[in-house]
């Protein structure tokens, strides 16, 4: 039963190995792509989320606050706010056929969802368009109707008709092959929340004095000229960001357009801070986080857990640690209760992420391509960081 799914799909199966890098599936033409949608069991029909209609985005939203990913421990369920979803589903480019819905045929009710935006990446130096596949999510009392695999076929087949034949996901389940493994670390800003709601626990021989002492954070930034980005800043912390990126095996490219749309601050969406020389007027340092709160599940005082997750930084004229010490510092005025963040790129070690009081989460997240062979990425730096 394991993975029977994913044993008929262009994926790296269990023992094959990535010697050449390339597609995995035969080369096909647009022609060759199936016309028809896929059928779906009987009693549900497909149908196109336009989410500029607030009603729509309001279905969206009711279904992700309720049926979307959870911990495994159930703690917390993510709530991807209205505005959220709209700025990660209209980037440049994108298309309403890629937002698709699966509807009860009697009632309307929209209980199942899936999506893709355009994007490109560059693998091994190699540039690819291809799509981000995110939100897939099936209303809990009908998880065992098989619909997960009709929505993956579909919006493999809406994507094909464009002429795109790869695409790049995410999970914190293991189903075949990462490209590439990470670990959540976790950074309190709110300690007695956190305590209150199981997420940490009192050290011992600590009271929570002394644990929110131990957490407490300076009331401003302490870089001189760190400030939020402006629109007159885009050029600059485009060119930034994409020469930064380029050191890395796997990694996302964003043209200017590109850039504004997802980095331009927006309030309970994106917060981006640039650093500027006041002489040379230069931007030698960014950082970033976006917003995105959780449900509290089942708990009598609290309902949501406001959290940040870091976006990109580039720390240049100023330390790694010093750059998201300030991102700590911004996120904790903005009233978060807590700061996540990967241990890839410039975290790899976990080394500055201890120093800024960060503790390793217990969630993975693999990184997917599809229909594409190459070799996964392990962090350089440091094999245990994502064990
Ligand atoms: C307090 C630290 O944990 C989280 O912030 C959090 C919040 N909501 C979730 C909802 C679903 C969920 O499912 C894996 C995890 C969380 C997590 S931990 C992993 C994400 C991060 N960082």
């Amino acid at each position: 039963k394991k993975h029977d799914f994913w044993d008929t799909q262009p994926v790296l199966h269990r023992g094959e190995t990535a010697e050449e890098v390339g597609p995995i599936d035969a080369i096909k033409t647009v022609d060759e792509v199936r016309k028809e949608p896929y059928n779906l069991p009987a009693g549900f029909e497909w149908a196109e989320t336009d989410i500029s209609l607030p009603e729509t985005m309001d279905e969206v939203y009711e279904l992700l606050n309720g049926h979307y990913v959870e911990d495994d421990d159930h703690m917390f369920r993510f709530d991807y706010s209205r505005e959220f979803l709209r700025w990660a589903l209209t980037p440049p480019g994108y298309l309403k056929t890629w937002h698709i819905g699966v509807r009860v045929t009697k009632t309307k009710k929209l209980i199942g969802y899936i999506t893709a935006i355009p994007a490109r990446i560059s693998v091994y130096k190699k540039e690819m368009n291809l799509v981000e596949i995110n939100f897939l999510c099936v209303h809990k009392k009908l998880r065992d109707k098989r619909l997960a695999p009709v929505l993956i076929k579909e919006i493999t087949r809406r994507v094909n008709l464009t002429n795109i034949w790869q695409a790049a996901y995410t999970a914190g389940r293991t189903i075949p092959t990462p490209i590439a493994r990470c670990r959540y670390w976790h950074r309190s800003l709110n300690p007695k929340k956190l305590i209150d709601v199981g997420f940490s626990h009192l050290p011992n021989k600590m009271t929570i004095t002394t644990v929110i002492k131990l957490y407490r954070l300076p009331e401003k930034p302490h870089i001189p000229n760190i400030r939020p980005l402006e629109k007159r800043d885009i050029p600059q912390a485009t060119k930034l960001l994409s020469d930064y990126l380029q050191r890395f095996d796997i990694h996302a490219t964003f043209n200017e357009e590109e850039f504004a749309h997802w980095f331009t601050p927006q309030e309970n969406i994106v917060n981006t801070y640039v650093v500027e020389n006041p002489q040379t007027k230069e931007i030698t340092d960014l950082t970033s986080f976006y917003t995105l709160p959780s449900s509290v599940l089942g708990h009598p005082r609290y309902s949501t857990l406001k959290a940040a997750y870091s976006y990109y930084s580039v720390a240049n004229t100023v330390s790694i640690t010093e750059l998201m010490k300030d991102a700590l510092i911004f996120a904790r005025l903005n009233d978060f209760d807590v700061y996540n963040c990967l241990d890839i790129m410039e975290n790899g070690s976990g080394t500055n992420l201890k120093d800024l009081k960060f503790g390793r989460g217990d969630g993975n997240l693999q990184y997917y391509l599809y229909n594409w062979r190459c070799p996964e990425i392990v962090n350089s730096k440091s094999r245990h960081a994502c064990e």
